[in-house]
């Protein structure tokens, strides 16, 4: 039986992709009574019929999102602007503690460094993270800078597409797909991004067995059903230098002889890093005063 990816999921009916086809089906009665429903990202084997088909079986899932409900994501890709807009390092150890809280690899991508008087600030702004063990990826789209690399990190996997409006998302796909030529208006569409279209979610196939979703769940503000004792192992750096802090349970705010606190001051964790860590801590604990 054929296999395919569900890429659209509207009343009832999903859109199951194989190749350049899609094809509209129906899923079988028995998924209902499995109590499993068909996500988009999942990997099904279905049936033909004229050029419709009919869902026979989800394979195993990988794993699931619930903001935006998608199956089997591989990766998220966090895109911020070095500059219009200016790079924001809060939102990104912000995305950092959701995407970890998945467990998913981050990927993230600095856009419009052509814009930067001095190219070397954005080395410094992604060398901690490369330190930490993320991909990332300095990249200028109009002059082609770094398009490679993205495109070779992408290939064949489904990627979250999570960053800001106008950091450049829509101009970077139209980039990797030479002849795609979709206007940003209706990349924002695909991804879900439209301000006046229904919001439903749908995977956007770039190329090849390669697709993104848009993932604004990444972005959001709360980290809701977190306790701050939580918080650090969300953090790569401050999670490997606390395994050497001698108090257990430490949340690594004001103890003397920490190995988090004097740490950062050494440069072991990095001041931006910690200070991120100190007011999203003080967040945590704040939303747990108002629970009780
Ligand atoms: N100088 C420079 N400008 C860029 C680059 N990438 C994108 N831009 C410009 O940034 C603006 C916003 O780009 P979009 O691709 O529409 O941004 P987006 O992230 O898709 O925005 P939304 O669709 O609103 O989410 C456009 O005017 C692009 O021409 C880049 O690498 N360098
Ligand atoms: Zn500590």
């Amino acid at each position: 039986m054929p296999e395919g990816i569900i890429t659209k999921a509207i009343s009832g009916f999903y859109y199951v992709q194989e190749g350049d086809v899609v094809r509209q089906c129906r899923a079988r009665g028995v998924f209902k009574k499995n109590g499993i429903t068909p996500l988009v990202g999942d990997r099904v084997l279905y049936e033909p019929m004229g050029s419709e088909g009919i869902v026979n079986e989800v394979l195993p899932r990988k794993n699931e999102l619930v903001r935006p409900p998608v199956a089997n994501l591989d990766q998220s890709v966090l895109t911020f602007s070095a500059k219009e807009p200016e790079f924001n390092a809060k939102l990104l150890d912000r995305m950092l503690v959701h995407v970890e809280r998945e467990s998913l690899p981050a990927v993230i991508i600095l856009t419009k460094v052509d814009l930067l008087d001095d190219p070397s600030v954005a080395e410094n702004w992604l060398q901690p993270y490369r330190d930490m063990g993320y991909e990332t990826v300095p990249v200028a789209t109009k002059q082609g800078a770094g398009l490679e690399r993205v495109r070779e990190l992408l290939q064949d996997k489904l990627s979250g597409l999570a960053g800001n409006s106008g950091v450049g998302k829509s101009t970077l796909l139209n980039a990797l797909v030479p002849g795609l030529n979709l206007n940003t208006a209706e990349i924002s569409q695909k991804l879900g991004r439209g301000k006046h279209t229904t919001r439903h979610s749908e995977i956007f196939r770039v190329f090849d067995d390669t697709f993104v979703i848009d993932t604004p769940g990444f972005s959001t503000l709360e980290f809701t059903g977190m306790e701050p004792e939580d918080l650090s192992q969300y953090f790569r750096d401050i999670w490997d230098v606390g395994m050497d802090c001698k108090y257990r349970g430490c949340l690594h705010e004001s103890e003397d002889g920490c190995a988090v606190r004097p740490g950062s001051e050494t440069g072991r964790v990095s001041a931006t890093r910690y200070r991120h860590y100190l007011e999203f801590l003080a967040e945590l604990k704040e939303a747990k005063e108002y629970r009780y």
